[in-house]
């Protein structure tokens, strides 16, 4: 079935505006591919110690060039819960590709940083930059050039697009994303929420606060909302770099397992020594992208994605822009109610039809692209199922079902929660910036207040404590962008700002800064650009300007003359603090070359 007109369009302009950039990515990428397999370029010395640690059989095997040999990229570490999974899945990929015939070897690990462990801590100001670094952690692995096809074991939020990235880069390959899949349910994530807006007001101690997110972070698997790192999966599986079903299956089940054998085996069959060659870079073009933006909007996806697909499109060549987001967001419908934008949890999504239902009901709307290649083949169709175990403990595919299990959760084009998507571009003269108003009610599309300015997150975490906020006003949080403190998500600014909120005053953020993926009640303005610390239009802001956000019209507004506001200065903060401390120094020099936010937010483009 063809994509419905506008969608078209969309991917046209989007193929006319990168035809440069993307005929020089595959014109590098093809003639990559054309070395062949990549051990017979090496010497007999780089080879003897490539394969030193090998058992004698795999040693004959790599020494050719007929058997293919798998590089696991590994982002295993015990403090995301998301990743702990991952310390077995080598063991099970080797057997995986010997009983395939092939032979899988650690290429390298990548850093991963827990969002929730740093939240609101100095070490989210590495978080950003931690995707690019990512990337690049992933090539120093697969520089090696011992591989005919990677697998990439990563799952949360800038970890899968900095392994994009690097999957992109090394595009000659083909590459297949294994995920650890979903935590299981624990405390429901409004609970969760219902108590730290209890503690913010004072009205609980820690210890209840340690024990309701104890209860609902409980074990392995990734964090049951929908965040950033469960739209990474979405995202990975309607991109095709997943085998369909793999998003959402709890980890240590058999399932999980038969889907890491299985993703494996299918890495080694479409490497250039089979009849199935898949390259990354040839698989990934611009309507799988357009297939992610879609799918983003439809699930309510996180915010960090107008960063981090920007980038990742562009390690391919291709030109997203937030005008194309915002522009989807206008055409595609939510489907999908989970937290923040409802009550339920990923592993609820799943139950309801998870993502093979989501894809039939985009397929038949005409919402994405169904003539793209994936790992598993070609056509997107072939997502619109529902993976169960076989009697032989390999992975059964059945047809996605035409009914949700769960209207409430789940529900068709007919009958969508919103007529839009979650993610709108605003601009005005305070710049550009974007706003996720899939979590947030209608009546707060619109918010016209006077400004508050805080320089930093604690400053307006202790004005609420002092009581100062009792009132309209909206919070404009600036010298909080990449080249000022690496961009750190201002998640634990949700509590205060949803307490007024629940108090019935009018509140909103605006921020040259980002949110979590997992934010959502309260209208936020953020990724503005430019930032503050670049001049940006944000730090002629004054306490007491009245500022309109209206996410309706898309826009974002000072309500000061334009003569004003250009005769003011720019205000300046003291950042020494941001500049040591925690690993900081290391990355001034990222802070200094990082781009803006609407491309992408990297050191790398
Ligand atoms: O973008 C995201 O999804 C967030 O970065 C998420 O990964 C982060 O861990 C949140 O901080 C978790 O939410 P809480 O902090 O509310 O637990
Ligand atoms: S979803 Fe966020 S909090 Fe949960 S493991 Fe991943 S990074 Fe950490």
């Amino acid at each position: 079935m063809s994509a419905d007109s506008r969608i078209e369009a969309i991917t046209k302009r989007i193929v006319e505006r990168s035809k440069p950039t993307r005929e020089v990515y595959l014109d590098r990428t093809r003639r990559a591919i054309s070395k062949g397999v990549h051990r017979s370029t090496l010497s007999c010395g780089n080879l003897a110690h490539g394969f030193a640690v090998c058992s004698p059989s795999d040693k004959a095997a790599l020494a050719g060039d007929v058997v293919p040999n798998l590089g696991i990229i590994t982002a295993y570490n015990d403090m995301l819960s998301a990743h702990q999974p991952f310390e077995t899945y080598p063991a099970l990929i080797r057997q995986a590709a010997a009983e395939a015939g092939g032979v899988a070897q650690v290429a390298g690990g990548v850093p991963a940083m827990c969002d929730g462990v740093t939240q609101g801590q100095p070490g989210m100001e590495l978080s950003l930059f931690s995707r690019d670094a990512i990337a690049m952690a992933a090539a120093i692995g697969l520089s090696h050039n011992m591989f005919d096809a990677a697998v990439y074991l990563g799952v949360c939020d800038k970890i899968v697009p900095g392994l994009m990235i690097a999957a992109l880069t090394f595009g000659h390959l083909p590459s297949v994303f294994i995920p650890a899949g979903p935590m299981t349910t624990g405390l429901p994530n409004d609970e969760k929420s219902r108590i730290r807006q209890l503690y913010a007001e004072g009205k609980v101690g820690r210890a209840e606060l340690l024990e309701a997110e104890s209860k609902s972070y409980h074990g392995p698997g990734t964090c049951t909302f929908y965040g950033t790192a469960n739209s990474n999966q979405m995202l990975m599986e309607i991109m095709g770099f997943h085998l369909p079903g793999a998003s959402f299956i709890n980890p240590g089940t058999p399932l999980r397992d038969a889907l890491t054998k299985e993703a494996t085996k299918r890495a080694l069959a479409i490497t250039a020594l089979g009849n199935e060659f898949t390259p990354a870079g040839e698989m990934i073009d611009e309507r799988s992208i357009v297939n992610g933006v879609v799918g983003l909007h439809a699930t309510g996806g996180s915010t960090n994605h107008t960063l981090h697909l920007i980038a990742m499109a562009r390690a391919g060549g291709i030109q997203l822009t937030w005008q194309d987001i915002s522009d989807l967001s206008d055409i595609v419908p939510l489907l999908a109610r989970v937290y923040p934008n409802g009550l339920a949890d990923v592993n609820h999504f799943h139950a309801a039809g998870g993502m093979g239902f989501l894809i039939k009901q985009l397929l038949k709307a005409g919402y994405v692209h169904d003539d793209v290649r994936t790992v598993y083949g070609q056509g997107l169709a072939a997502y619109t199922i529902d993976p169960k175990l076989a009697e032989d403990g390999t992975v059964s595919r059945e047809p996605a079902s035409e009914v949700s299990a769960d209207p409430k959760v789940l529900s068709t084009i007919d009958k969508p929660f919103q007529s839009n998507g979650g993610l709108k571009m605003l601009t005005g003269n305070l710049g550009k910036g974007v706003i996720k108003i899939s979590a947030v009610k209608p009546e707060r599309h619109v918010i016209e207040a006077p400004a508050i300015v805080f320089h930093d997150q604690q400053e307006l975490q202790d004005a609420f404590k002092a009581g100062k906020l009792e009132k309209d006003f909206i919070a404009v949080v600036r010298f909080q962008g990449p080249k000022a403190n690496g961009m750190p998500e201002l998640h634990r600014l949700t509590p205060p700002l949803g307490v007024l909120q629940d108090r019935g005053f009018k509140v909103a953020l605006v921020t040259d800064g980002r949110m979590s993926g997992a934010s959502g009640k309260v209208p936020a303005a953020i990724h503005v650009t430019p930032e503050a610390v670049d001049g940006g239009p944000i730090a002629r802001i004054k306490d007491g300007d009245i500022i309109r956000l209206d996410a309706i019209a898309g826009t974002l507004e000072v309500l000061v003359g334009a003569a004003e506001l250009a005769s003011r200065d720019n205000a300046t903060t003291d950042l020494d603090a941001n500049e040591f401390g925690m690993g900081r120094e290391l990355f001034a020099s990222f802070r200094r070359i990082a781009g803006p936010a609407d491309q992408g937010a990297s050191v790398l483009f």
